[in-house]
């Protein structure tokens, strides 16, 4: 459904997309996760034709999206980390335009109840967009992306500056549409990565660094094969049993504690020198000594150990030839560019707490949209309780033509928090 092939984006001397290649089936969802900078708006916005590489193919259900830019665009929904919204537009207007601008042949009525009623915005369709929360808005900019029911979507920080009970409700949504499109999402945080992918893509300063489920990553990663069991009975006994189960296992002795009768349990690392998985051996074996084992824990790399393990190896190995971060900048700020970008967004992070994002980087453009994030959009029109609300002027916003292909991406998340 979606192949990239060699993909590079220079600017200057910075490759902010380097050599990168991968492909996705029909029907998974597949996490673009990295820090801050590594390239996975910019590779986003390539598959989508907002701009184009410097090297490389990308194709989107077998067509190139330079080469063949209209038939491959009619494949994705591109939900950009703003959403592309005319903030005076009724839900109900806008969604009606973005239907024309996008020539969906699809019966128009049906079309539209579906898709709101799917991103659950049926109640809202009269509302000034202005007027609604953040994941509401974001729900008018998924509902946006569905028009046409194209194949691939595509999602640039679907929850990035949503409450807590917004963040479950995208992500619940998210997953539902996962059943019938192929969908990319990035994001920085790990959690939500993990909670709604098949499939995870790391990037680190340009470059693909692992691409797998966060398990077999993990897997791949870890050197200790270790176990780590709480088991109640006679330390020697336990032993005996525990070195029983093979020549390549060894045991040591971790923690002593006693339960409420007086019994003596204790915790042992058990770790096999050939790196076998020694779970369900160590299960039967103590069930035939009829030794209660109270934990069993693997020493496996959560993904956040993996995140972090992989970014410090990939800057602790460079590449050849690799271009200075302090190459030529765009208007932007280049916050991303920094080392300190490598740290993780964590989901206390996601949870409401986006005080970084809203101090943007220096330099960094907003477009005109983003004024109601700050309050101003708020001060101009409280929702009218009497249901009264007009749509007051036609769009003059976001360019048309990049909204229309759901390309409205801009630069403005470089000051983004970590
Ligand atoms: N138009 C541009 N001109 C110059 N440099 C750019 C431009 N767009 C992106 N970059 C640089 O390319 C790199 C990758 O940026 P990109 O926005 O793709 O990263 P990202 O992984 O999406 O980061 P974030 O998580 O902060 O959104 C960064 O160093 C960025 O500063």
């Amino acid at each position: 459904m979606v192949e990239v092939q060699h993909l590079v984006k220079r600017y200057g001397v910075k490759n902010a997309v380097d050599d990168i290649s991968f492909s996705i089936d029909s029907g998974e969802i597949v996490g673009f996760l990295g820090p801050n900078g590594a390239g996975k708006s910019t590779t986003m916005n390539i598959l989508t034709g907002y701009i184009s590489a410097t090297q490389g193919t990308a194709k989107i259900g077998g067509f190139d999206i330079l080469e063949e830019p209209m038939e491959a665009k009619k494949c994705i929904g591109y939900l950009p980390e703003q959403p592309p919204l005319y903030l005076d537009m009724t839900v109900d207007a806008y969604l009606q335009f973005m239907f024309e601008l996008k020539k969906v042949k699809l019966p128009r009525k049906e079309h539209l109840h579906e898709v709101c009623a799917l991103c659950g915005i049926e109640g809202v369709r009269q509302r000034i967009i202005k007027n609604l929360s953040k994941g509401y808005r974001q729900r008018v900019g998924l509902a946006q992306a569905l028009l046409g029911n194209p194949q691939v979507l595509i999602l640039d920080e679907p929850t990035v500056g949503l409450d807590p009970n917004q963040i479950i409700e995208i992500r619940g949504l998210i997953q539902s549409l996962g059943k019938r499109h192929t969908i990319i999402l990035s994001s920085h945080i790990l959690s939500e990565v993990q909670a709604v992918c098949d499939r995870i893509i790391i990037l680190s300063d340009g470059r693909l660094i692992a691409d797998g489920t966060p398990e077999s990553i993990a897997a791949t990663l870890s050197t200790d094969h270790s176990l780590t069991a709480r088991i109640e009975g006679d330390c020697e006994r336990v032993q005996r049993v525990l070195r029983g189960l093979g020549s390549d296992v060894q045991v040591t002795v971790e923690g002593r504690r006693e339960n409420e009768s007086g019994a003596e349990i204790y915790d042992y690392r058990v770790t096999s020198t050939e790196r076998r998985d020694l779970r369900r051996d160590l299960f039967a074996a103590l069930c035939r000594e009829q030794m209660p084992l109270l934990l069993l824990k693997t020493s496996e790399l959560t993904l956040e150990e993996v995140f972090l393990q992989l970014i410090e190896e990939q800057h602790a190995a460079p590449a050849a030839g690799e271009a200075p971060t302090s190459g030529v900048k765009d208007s932007g700020s280049q916050m991303g560019d920094a080392p300190a970008e490598d740290g993780l967004k964590k989901e206390t992070a996601a949870n409401g707490d986006q005080a970084g994002e809203a101090a943007g980087g220096e330099g960094t453009a907003r477009p005109s949209g983003s004024e109601a994030d700050t309050g101003a959009g708020e001060a101009q029109g409280a929702p009218d309780e009497n249901g009264t609300e007009t749509a007051v002027k036609a769009p003059d916003g976001p360019d048309t033509r990049k909204a229309a292909t759901g390309s409205g991406a801009t630069r403005e998340r470089e000051g983004q928090s970590l």
